[in-house]
């Protein structure tokens, strides 16, 4: 069976691996054709190697790193610390890493925080399995201003 990695922190102030875990689990062949392992680090710059041990010995094909980077500025530099080594990690294992950050500072309002990342960690969970199953659901939104956890922005005209 397949396998697709979810890695979130301890930090995320919203259970994200478990958005991850709930949207996979909706998706067609989940438990016949290919299930989720779930790993839980404390924090962003842990999610590297997490993310490399599941692709390198638990066979997952893609992996979903969920972060939530908070507002200081030294939050900032850990995330993008953490995005490097996210890189990093991919770039060696010949895998992709899809990365699922909500950063604190893109939504003031905790509720409407948490409705972005139930959004954002859930579409990326589906980029996960389109970048395994279907990669034409991929192809035909090229150039069409996707986002995940917000609206799209469209593609320009011409
Ligand atoms: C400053 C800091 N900020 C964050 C953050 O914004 N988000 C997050 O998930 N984790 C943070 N951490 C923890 C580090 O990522 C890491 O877990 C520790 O340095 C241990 O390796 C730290 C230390």
């Amino acid at each position: 069976m397949d396998r697709i990695g979810v890695v979130d922190t301890m930090f995320a102030r919203v259970d994200m691996g478990s958005i991850a875990e709930n949207r996979l689990a909706g998706m067609e062949g989940f438990g016949e054709r290919f299930k989720a392992v779930r790993r839980t680090v404390p924090g962003i710059r842990d999610l590297a190697v997490a993310c490399r041990q599941l692709i390198e010995r638990e066979n997952c094909e893609v992996v979903l790193a969920c972060g939530m980077p908070g507002g200081d500025d030294l939050d900032r530099i850990r995330a993008h610390e953490a995005s490097q080594g996210i890189m990093m990690a991919q770039v060696l294992a010949g895998k992709h890493v899809l990365e699922a950050f909500v950063h604190a500072q893109e939504e003031p309002d905790p509720v409407k925080f948490t409705e972005l990342c139930r959004q954002r960690v859930g579409a990326h969970a589906v980029n996960a399995y389109w970048l395994l199953y279907a990669p034409e659901e991929l192809r035909k939104r090229a150039g069409q201003g996707v986002r995940q956890g917000g609206p799209d922005a469209g593609p320009l005209p011409g």
